[in-house]
């Protein structure tokens, strides 16, 4: 007996210590290498660490500290105290400059599943630190590429605890939907992150109204996707398609925040419908849009005389879509493959591999751990836009930002300092 082959995953062959990892800054200038390192994808990408420390060391730097994450309740008396490791939210409190107070902070968090709170400890640090390259990447590599969408403030989830969404338009209603099951097993993966925490929690109550959805008609504007398509091919000419930004599993592509024409209408798509829609099919796991973030959208071209597929794998992220740009007339074969699926409502069928595709602006959600590829393209070329989304839910449930205020600190009020690391890695 063999032990089963472990699935792809979106991500760096590292595991847990690659956690924070990011591009280093001697990044090969390559002109596909700048446009990608810009926007970083958050965990799939980070391919080696950053310079100063090794893995190991950095490790041991993040692991020495067995204290939960969040303040000290009592503080050092004696000498003796003083001379042990303070818990590491009073290290920071005592030493804002400390910039390795700050990681070690932050790292406790993502350890303690609250990857919430750990992505504004390290951006506030970032924001306080600039010149601290340990921080702007941890702050990078943890929110992915989400401060460069739209996303709803904290506060609009926060504000009179967690509340359900209102009832979503007709277009997001269930009937607009076809729903797949697929085996529990299949989604109960961690990720490097944990950041799966918070949907495992919710799993069983999910698996009856299925977890796969393709949505029947268009919910962007199929114009507005043809448009998409010519900016990204215009945008294409100048700086090179990117073959290299996802490490087991890489498509052709450009990241959608690299094209400058297409932001404002992403985050129109993102807070209009995409967001909405995704905190409609998933209620028990989202309870509301302000949840959700952005760890990479990139619109792909499958070409059938280039990257014509994608090998089965996993996303490293929560909640995958797969947003069609073209029409399937314009190409033969492709669509999203899924190894274990059936319609919900189907009883005793077996679950079975299948591939769902859609034309224009048509849609397809599904949780990122469910194995899935690129089903070849044999003729034309298909382009879609994949969406990779997490939870920003905090495994305590507690007012976001709350470690930060614990110790006197409001969130990091502006990601230019990030941004601006961003740029320079390229
Ligand atoms: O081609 C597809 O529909 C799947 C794309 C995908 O899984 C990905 O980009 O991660
Ligand atoms: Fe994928």
């Amino acid at each position: 007996l063999s032990p089963p082959a472990l699935p792809l995953a979106r991500r760096p062959p590292q595991p847990a210590p690659s956690i924070l990892m990011a591009k280093p800054r001697n990044a090969p200038k390559r002109r596909a290498a700048k446009a990608a390192s810009a926007s970083p994808g958050g965990f799939k990408r980070a391919a080696s660490p950053v310079p100063g420390l090794s893995s190991a060391q950095y490790e041991q730097a993040l692991a020495h500290h067995g204290a939960p994450c969040g303040p000290s309740p009592r503080p050092a008396r004696h000498a003796a105290d003083r001379a042990r490791p303070r818990p590491t939210a009073a290290a920071v409190a005592s030493s804002p400059s400390d910039g390795t107070a700050w990681l070690q902070w932050g790292a406790l968090c993502v350890k303690g599943k609250e990857y919430a709170e750990a992505e504004r400890i390290f951006r506030k640090g970032a924001e306080l630190l600039p010149a601290d390259q340990m921080l702007s990447a941890a702050a990078l590599t943890l929110g992915g590429d989400s401060a460069a969408y739209f996303h709803a403030a904290p506060e609009a989830r926060a504000a009179g605890g967690a509340r359900r969404a209102p009832p979503p338009p007709p277009s997001l209603a269930d009937e607009a939907f076809t729903s797949y099951a697929a085996p529990d097993e299949q989604m109960a993966t961690w990720d490097q992150a944990d950041r799966a925490a918070a949907w495992e929690r919710r799993l069983a109550s999910l698996s009856p109204r299925g977890v796969v959805h393709q949505s029947k008609a268009p919910l962007l504007e199929p114009e507005d996707c043809a448009w998409v398509v010519r900016e990204v091919e215009a945008h294409a000419e100048k700086v090179g398609w990117t073959k290299t930004r996802h490490v087991q599993a890489p498509t052709t592509d450009i990241p959608v925040s690299q094209v400058p024409a297409l932001r404002g209408w992403f985050d129109e798509q993102l807070r209009d419908t995409l967001f909405p829609m995704l905190a409609a099919r998933y209620p028990e796991a989202i309870a509301s849009p302000a949840e959700l973030r952005v760890m990479d959208a990139f619109v792909v071209r499958y070409d059938a005389r280039e990257q014509a597929s994608l090998p089965m794998h996993i996303d490293e992220n929560t909640f995958s879509f797969t947003i069609a740009l073209n029409d399937q007339s314009e190409y033969e074969g492709g669509g999203t493959m899924f190894a274990q699926i059936r319609p919900v409502g189907a009883g005793q069928e077996p679950f079975g591999p299948a591939v769902l595709n859609a034309d224009a602006g048509g849609v397809v959600t599904f949780p990122g751990k469910l194995l899935h590829g690129g089903n070849t393209v044999t003729k034309g070329r298909r382009y879609i836009i994949p969406l990779f989304i997490y939870l920003d839910a905090n495994a305590s449930g507690k007012k976001p930002g709350y470690l930060l205020r614990s110790v006197g600190f409001e969130e990091a009020s502006s990601n230019a300092a990030l941004s601006r690391y961003a740029a320079g890695l390229a």
